[in-house]
């Protein structure tokens, strides 16, 4: 793709403008194909997360969502095809590249995946031990930054099973911020919340979103969540690309999956199988 100004149109039809140098897609990935033995899972998929946004992926379960994330993250690598992130080839990283692109990631999962062992407030200056070489002092003040921001700052010396599914998933966000990445991934944020913590969850994310800036990326299977976070939907079915946009264009798609799947219709081209 070339770095000069002007409109694109990519593989999946999607059109987008770009001005000169300026890097739209935070993530990308280029006709990826990934098969595990006989089941393909990734089928020539096509698909971008743009910068400064806060995007969503959706699709049906088993479709290879995740599969995907562990490609972002060269956790996996494509049988054929590319991803970038922020323009940078994955599986052309040498290892030592790698481990430093991951820092640039943060990554929520469903339940926190907290370490139990640990008071919330070592569980979140964990990534500061691990990759800097910050004083105690310093890794405090972050720590009770990060702990303030998702709201858990009176929290901090207990231990992650004394809290609510809610509070751990905010005290993994508070720990996927530490490091300042540019890339946030959320696994199912909404999982096993009920739909005011969900909101009250979403609107978090958003704060912290238009304070920090960066690529968000929440996989959700929850529309209503989608519709609040997304200002970027991605749908994606059988390994690829049914369509990618900007939220308003999806929700009014023509497309019939995509209306299905963003309504919750049970009749329409997807069944039970
Ligand atoms: N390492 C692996 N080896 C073999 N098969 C795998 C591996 N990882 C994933 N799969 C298969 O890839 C398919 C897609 O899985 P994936 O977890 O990416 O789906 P998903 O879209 O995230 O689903 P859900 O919405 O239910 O979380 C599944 O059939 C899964 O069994």
């Amino acid at each position: 793709m070339s770095d000069a100004a002007g409109v694109y149109a990519r593989a999946d039809g999607l059109r987008f403008e770009r001005a000169a140098g300026d890097p739209f897609w935070a993530i990308e990935c280029r006709d990826v194909h990934k098969s595990f033995g006989s089941n393909k899972i990734l089928d020539g998929l096509s698909v971008g997360f743009p910068d400064g946004m806060v995007s969503v992926l959706l699709g049906p379960s088993g479709t290879g969502k995740s599969v995907l994330v562990k490609h972002l993250m060269g956790l996996t690598f494509p049988d054929r095809g590319d991803v970038l992130i922020k323009g940078r080839s994955v599986p052309g990283m040498r290892m030592s590249e790698l481990l430093r692109m991951r820092t640039n990631f943060g990554v929520c999962f469903q339940d926190g995946a907290l370490l139990g062992s640990m008071s919330i407030f070592d569980n979140v200056a964990f990534p500061l031990r691990q990759h800097t070489d910050l004083r105690e002092a310093e890794i405090a003040e972050i720590v009770g930054h990060r702990l303030d921001q998702v709201g858990l700052g009176s929290a901090a010396t207990r231990r992650p099973s004394e809290l609510s599914g809610g509070m751990r998933k905010r005290a993994g966000f508070a720990r996927a911020l530490v490091l300042e990445p540019e890339i946030m991934l959320f696994d199912e944020p909404d999982s096993g919340l009920d739909p005011i913590r969900t909101a009250l969850l979403c609107e978090l994310i958003q704060e912290i979103h238009a304070e920090q800036g960066g690529a968000y990326v929440v996989i959700t299977h929850n529309i209503a969540a989608a519709r609040t976070l997304g200002e970027y939907l991605a749908v994606i079915w059988k390994g690829r690309t049914v369509q990618a946009g900007e939220a308003s264009d999806m929700f009014g798609s023509a497309d019939p999956f995509v209306r299905q799947f963003l309504a919750g219709e049970p009749r329409g081209p997807l069944g039970m199988d």
